[in-house]
């Protein structure tokens, strides 16, 4: 059971009161409420929304933009320096722009981030707009469907099976309504509702408020109506929901402990910077703001930022592969997902599905059993499936039509037991001339327990056990075959009403054979997970020889497979180890299937679950990516992750494909940022301790982070090779590491090559002699701008260059081309701030034109990298067989 959500006040009590103090408190009339009364009441309780959407204004985003580390160090950079412009009136005439220049960098990147933040918003809610559920409420005198964010406390409400409690309600009128409140307390047993008034004690749990339907609840059968109690965050499940979202969080949490990592790094390396600075060049104040401006540098700020970029780019492109991502989060699962389960009906057998045979319990065409099935079928309110619209179907059939017709004229439906997954059969109770009927239709096994007779040719005998073997010879032959058999029962009662214990003694009459042939597209669609590295479960609650005939045929392996019966009488161990090499599991009931995903789960698998039924949800949810199709149940696609417009294995290779992409950009961006960043600051450090002076101004540095940071921006849409997405993708820190210690000190030992070039060789060249030996301010002055241009170039020419190299397993450029944004975000980049270094505004931020002969050192240094890198990362791919 999963705890958090608490009752509220108001829920709890106006389940103790009749309900019509419920009316007059609230002040419903018949006509439920006006659309005023709606504004007030919504005005008053809040509005039906669950994920604390107040992040997602604009108001937020813009601040999130703006308010941040690196402009807030830039702000204090240009309060810093506009006060020191005003006091040191000599140096006033170099440094009256510097303040301005920081503003506009400011405002740059603010837009820049701003920008990028509304697009993904504008795909995330494009993307949830295409599914938005509905609800019948009663306003203003007229049934209307409304969108469930509309409601609110004291609206009228009717449900019926298959929808899901869009919020929390007081049943005002019930028929035969039965939920399943998996949702809340992870059990999957459906539960009747009442309308009367209850009384109730401290240990009441959920079940037992009988007259109030829970939010998130599904409606396995029946229909009902009531009146809204709490909404939104008020609700049982609103407090529930904030943990169901965390859980899918992974890669969020993955992507923390990342910048944890790298802020733990920096937290013992920037005091070692700024005591070095403090130390060596006298001035603390200026050493403090270039440790500050170090900081922010290389804080990895732009992670969440191109994450959610890569999550939407990802899911846009789903979209237009019929496959719409509604949590976005579940994207990192689509990456890393190698266990794939799959229900049988629709996934693995095509869509429609039909009623071929009905039969007597020796496999002679009975007319009568398909009569009771009819009936049944009929008056059944539960959740719409496959098996009852496949029997209705005779009802056009010339002839057969009429008589079915007729029976049902003659039969009225008195109650009903719907179907549910654990009892896996459906009760109806049916008025007759003398006697009532009940009649049960269900899965052979729940329905051969519950008999006592068996009935040919219209004589009743008793069921002998030795005789048992004879009905099984007729089913066991169809089974074999891949049809999936119902069997049919009846018993004449006196009641007008049905309980669970009349379901006993019943008189087996035949059964139904239906045919639910595999679809031809799904050995392929197989094929090719396969070829993806994802592997195919079977997950049915079907018979274990129709499983076996299916999969079979689709060349799944059936060699073994275990029933959920076999899988309760197993210990714990056996059951790890089976459920790892079963490939086909069949007669489970919904909580076996969401054990078995948590069992692969726990054994190391990132496992989604493609399902269409209410036994489905369970397990769907339990999944890493839960799947469903645009036509399950309300209840249905509401709990999963991803909706495909079509129920095709071939429509969620591509999505997975896509998946892959996101995900490959993501561990891109980090990898190459982790490692760069490890690089510079390794240099830094090293700088900031030898040199008399700052390796680089702290406003140069931080205009190196806004161009890099940029760079990144478009990384989401950056190509993807190939093979990078021939499998799941494992995100761990662990190869991160790695990947940093590994490629970091290649950038540093380039940096300190020039370091050493522009201290001992170039700059004391052109100043006239070394720099402890400068006399002049001039000449010094001129010697520092030298060097930080120099290393300014070098570090944003390899800064660059890196994010090619590494950007794929092969040769940049001549074997793997970045896309069209990359690529011109990188040639602009590098030529802009080249070019900067000459003009006047260069000059203001501390730099100057270098001379020719720096380029040709420049270019010499970056091959000589763009070889080291080259190889390094051959020896990285032969080594660890990766390298992301
Ligand atoms: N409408 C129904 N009336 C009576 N019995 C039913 C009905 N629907 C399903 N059953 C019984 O419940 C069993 C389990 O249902 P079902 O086959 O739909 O499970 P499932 O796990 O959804 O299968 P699949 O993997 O094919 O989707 C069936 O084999 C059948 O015996
Ligand atoms: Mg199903």
């Amino acid at each position: 059971m999963k705890h958090g959500g608490s009752i509220h006040k108001r829920v709890m009590y106006y389940a103790q009161q009749e309900k019509e103090v419920l009316y007059c408190d609230l002040n419903i009339k018949d006509t439920g409420y006006t659309e005023r009364q709606a504004e007030k009441s919504r005005e008053k309780y809040g509005s039906n929304l669950i994920s604390g959407r107040a992040s997602d204004t604009i108001f937020y985003r813009l601040r999130r933009a703006f308010i941040n580390p690196f402009t807030t160090v830039l702000l204090a950079l240009a309060v810093v320096s506009f006060i020191t412009d005003m006091l040191q009136v000599e140096s006033f005439s170099r440094n009256v722009t510097a303040s301005p220049i920081i503003f506009c960098m400011l405002v740059v990147s603010g837009m820049i981030r701003f920008i990028q933040e509304m697009k993904s918003k504008k795909v995330a809610d494009h993307l949830v707009s295409l599914l938005h559920s509905t609800v019948t409420v009663l306003r203003e005198g007229k049934w209307t469907e409304l969108s469930s964010s509309e409601l609110t406390v004291g609206d009228q409400v009717r449900i019926f099976a298959g929808d899901r409690i869009p919020a929390d309600i007081r049943l005002t009128k019930t028929a035969d309504l039965f939920l399943s409140q998996s949702v809340i307390t992870g059990e999957s047993a459906v539960l009747e509702k009442t309308s009367g008034k209850i009384s109730i004690q401290d240990s009441c749990t959920y079940s037992d408020y009988k007259n109030i339907a829970w939010m998130g609840s599904a409606v396995m059968g029946g229909s009902g109506e009531g009146i809204v109690l709490a909404v939104g965050p008020d609700t049982v499940y609103g407090g529930f929901s904030g943990m169901i979202s965390q859980r899918k969080n992974k890669f969020d949490q993955g992507a923390a402990s990342i910048a944890r990592v790298l802020l733990r790094f920096m937290g013992v390396l920037i005091p070692i910077v700024f005591v070095a600075c403090g130390l060596t060049k006298g001035n603390w104040a200026a050493a403090f703001l270039f440790a500050l401006s170090v900081a922010v540098g290389l804080t990895p700020e732009m992670l969440p930022m191109v994450i959610n970029a890569c999550l939407a780019k990802g899911s846009a492109s789903m979209g237009k592969k019929q496959t719409v991502v509604k949590n976005i989060n579940a994207m990192q699962g689509f990456g890393s997902m190698d266990v794939l389960c799959v229900d049988k009906t629709g996934t693995l057998t095509g869509d429609i599905i039909l009623l071929e045979y009905y039969m007597d319990i020796l496999g002679n065409e009975s007319e009568r059993v398909l009569e009771l099935s009819y009936l049944n079928s009929l008056y059944h309110t539960g959740v719409r499936n496959h098996l009852d619209t496949a029997v209705l179907k005779y009802r056009e059939m010339p002839g057969l039509g009429e008589q079915l017709g007729r029976a049902a004229e003659q039969k009225a439906k008195l109650d009903e037991i719907p179907f549910d997954y654990e009892r896996k059969i459906a009760s109806i109770l049916v008025g007759g001339e003398e006697n009532n009927l009940l009649i049960v239709k269900g899965s052979i096994e729940e329905v051969c327990r519950r008999c006592r007779y068996v009935e040919y040719k219209g004589e009743k005998r008793e069921k002998k056990p030795e005789n048992s073997s004879d009905v099984h010879a007729v089913v066991d032959e169809i089974l074999e075959d891949g049809m999936k058999v119902l069997a049919v029962a009846y018993k004449p009662v006196k009641k007008n009403n049905l309980t669970k214990e009349d379901e006993t003694d019943l008189i087996l009459i035949g059964y139904l054979a239906f045919f639910d042939a595999p679809k031809k597209t799904a050995a392929d669609a197989i094929g090719k997970l396969k070829a993806l590295q994802v592997g195919i479960r079977v997950l049915t609650g079907d018979q274990k020889s129709v499983a076996a005939s299916v999969c079979h045929r689709l060349g799944i392996d059936t060699s073994q497979i275990l029933t959920g019966a076999e899988l309760d009488a197993m210990s714990e161990e056996k059951q790890i180890m089976q459920i790892e090499n079963t490939m086909v599991f069949a007669e489970l009931s919904p909580k076996q299937k969401a054990e078995i995903v948590e069992t692969l789960q726990a054994n190391g698998h990132t496992v989604g679950y493609l399902g269409d039924g209410m036994n489905d949800l369970p397990a769907m949810v339990e999944s890493d990516v839960g799947i469903s199709v645009d036509t399950a149940a309300e209840a249905v696609k509401e709990g999963a992750d991803v909706i495909l417009l079509k129920k095709d294995l071939n429509v969620l290779e591509e999505g997975i494909l896509e998946g892959r992409k996101a995900f490959s950009n993501m561990t891109k961006y980090i990898r190459i940022t982790a490692s760069s960043n490890f690089g510079n600051i390794f240099s830094i450090v090293i700088a900031s301790v030898v040199l008399p002076f700052l390796p680089i101004t702290s406003v140069q540095l931080l205009l190196l982070n806004l161009l890099y940071d940029t760079l990144c921006l478009v990384l989401p849409w950056d190509h993807v090779d190939q093979d990078a997405c021939s499998r799941p993708l494992e995100w761990s820190g662990r190869t991160l590491g790695r990947f940093m210690k590994f490629f970091g000190p290649v950038s540093s030992f380039f940096d300190v090559i020039t370091f050493l070039f522009l201290y001992f060789i170039f700059c004391p060249a052109l100043c006239g002699g070394e720099f402890a030996q400068l006399t002049e301010t001039a000449a010094q002055t001129q010697f520092i701008m030298l060097f930080q241009t120099g290393w300014f170039l070098e570090s944003m020419w390899t800064q660059v260059l890196i994010l090619h190299l590494l950007r794929t397993r092969r040769i940049p450029m001549l074997q793997s081309r970045p896309s069209g944004p990359v690529m011109f975000v990188t040639t602009v980049g590098i030529l802009f701030f080249t070019v900067l270094t000459f003009t006047p505004l260069g000059k203001i931020i501390g730099m100057m034109a270098m001379p020719v002969s720096y380029f040709g050192f420049l270019v010499g240094v970056v091959i000589l990298y763009l070889f080291v890198v080259t190889v390094a990362k051959g020896i990285y791919v032969r080594k660890y067989k990766e390298l992301f």
